[in-house]
């Protein structure tokens, strides 16, 4: 299965994904962007502010995307992977866009490969701000508030449009309350 926690920055994807490391430890864990080595270069450039242009940063994350769909997803397709991030932060950040065409440019990037079961944390205007006032921000963050619940928004609709199997869960719940829920949702 491919397994994606997806959500907008703080959300707590990397506190779930420590635990998802403990319970599935033949899975193939890896991200978005950055997952691999030409990803790496990729995400230095769209997180740094590098392209003025939020087309051209678009297409930094579509090659990221990309790439990992050919270095990773495909050679691991037949065994368990858990990937921080994929396509749906790609549709729904590049929020300058209209979403059919973001699909479009997306499946050719992702080999019409999509997730199995994706896992969307949830987060309340108010709980973002905090999280976001409790650690240094790169460029995406400095978009604000509105800016990031527009992306929440953008997930939710991108996971429909896509009909990908999804359970949203409410990023403010205890940590161990979001595990559970998740195990129940793969299974485990
Ligand atoms: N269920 C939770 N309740 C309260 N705080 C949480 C919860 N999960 C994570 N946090 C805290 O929220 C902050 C962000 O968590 P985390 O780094 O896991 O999010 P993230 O989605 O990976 O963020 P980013 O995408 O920005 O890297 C951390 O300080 C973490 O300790
Ligand atoms: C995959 C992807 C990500 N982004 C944004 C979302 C975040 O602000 C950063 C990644 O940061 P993280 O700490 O690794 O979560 O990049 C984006 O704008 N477009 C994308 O396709």
């Amino acid at each position: 299965m491919y397994v994606v926690i997806e959500g907008i920055d703080t959300a707590g994807k990397s506190t779930q994904l420590d635990l998802l490391q403990k319970k599935f430890k033949d899975a193939i864990f890896t991200k978005e962007p950055g997952g691999t080595q030409l990803g790496v270069k990729l995400r230095a450039m769209a997180l740094g502010g590098e392209a003025k242009s939020k087309i051209a940063e678009m297409f930094l994350f579509l090659a990221d995307r990309a790439e990992h769909i050919e270095e990773v997803i495909k050679p691991n397709i037949n065994n368990t992977i858990i990937s921080d991030r994929s396509v749906i932060s790609g549709i729904a950040y590049a929020s300058q866009l209209d979403i059919d065409k973001l699909v479009d440019l997306n499946l050719i990037a992702t080999e019409n490969i999509l997730p199995s079961h994706v896992i969307l944390l949830e987060l309340t205007p108010e709980e973002l701000k905090f999280r976001l006032s409790q650690k240094e921000n790169d460029s995406i963050e400095l978009r604000g508030i509105d800016y990031l619940i527009n992306i929440q928004n953008r997930m939710k609709i991108t996971l429909e449009k896509l009909n990908i199997n999804y359970i949203a869960i409410d990023a403010s719940l205890k940590i161990e309350e979001i595990e559970k829920k998740i195990e129940d949702f793969l299974n485990v």
